[in-house]
C-alpha cells in the first residue's frame, strides 16, 4: 500500500428501518482534523481525475454505487514511489480511504448508477486559490489505464 494511505472497514447496521455506517470519527487513528464535509459524485462510466493537494489529506467514503478510486504516488522521498494502488469501494465495499497530500487519485464510477462520494478533507476549499492540482485523466505519465480490465 502507498506510504501514509489508510483503509478503515466501515461497518454498516441494517434493521427493518434502513442502514446507518459510521464514516469518519474523530477518534479514529486517520483523524488529522476537520475543514469540511462535501459530496460528489460520477456517472457510470466517467472519470473524474487526476487530482493531488499540497496540504489537504482527504478522506473519502462511497455510500451509493460502486467506484473504482486508483491512487499514484509520484513523490520524490516515498518508499512507494512509482506504486499504484486500485480499490473498489462502495455499497459492495464500504470503506474510508486516507490519501495524503501529493498522492494522486482519482476515481471512476462502474457502477450502472451515479456513484457517490462523501469526502471529509482536513482543509476548507478555498474558492480563490483552491488546494487543487490537476492533471488529464488519459494523457500523463502515470502508469495506469483506466479502462475496465475483462477477463
Ligand atoms: C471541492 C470543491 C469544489 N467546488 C467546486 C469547484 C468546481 O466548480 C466544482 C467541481 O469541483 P471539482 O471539479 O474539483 O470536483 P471533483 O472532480 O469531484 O473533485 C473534488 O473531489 C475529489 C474527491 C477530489 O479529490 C478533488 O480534490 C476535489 O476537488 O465544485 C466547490 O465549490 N467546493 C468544494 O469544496
Amino acid at each position: 500500500m502507498i506510504d501514509g494511505v489508510q483503509v478503515k472497514k466501515l461497518r454498516v447496521i441494517p434493521d427493518e428501518r434502513g442502514r446507518l455506517m459510521e464514516i469518519l470519527r474523530a477518534d479514529d487513528g486517520m483523524f488529522k482534523g476537520f475543514g469540511q464535509v462535501y459530496m460528489t459524485t460520477a456517472y457510470p462510466g466517467v472519470v473524474k481525475g487526476w487530482h493531488y493537494h499540497k496540504k489537504q489529506y482527504d478522506n473519502m467514503a462511497v455510500v451509493k454505487g460502486m467506484m473504482k478510486i486508483v491512487l499514484y504516488d509520484s513523490r520524490e522521498n516515498s518508499p512507494t514511489r512509482g506504486e499504484v494502488n486500485v480499490f473498489f469501494a462502495g455499497e459492495y465495499n464500504p470503506v474510508l480511504l486516507h490519501i495524503p497530500p501529493f498522492v494522486y487519485h482519482g476515481f471512476k464510477c462502474v457502477s450502472t448508477e451515479e456513484a457517490i462520494v462523501i469526502n471529509t478533507p482536513t482543509e476548507v476549499y478555498n474558492y480563490g486559490e483552491p488546494d487543487e492540482f490537476r492533471v488529464h485523466p488519459h494523457n500523463n505519465d502515470i502508469p495506469y489505464n483506466w479502462d475496465r480490465e475483462d477477463g
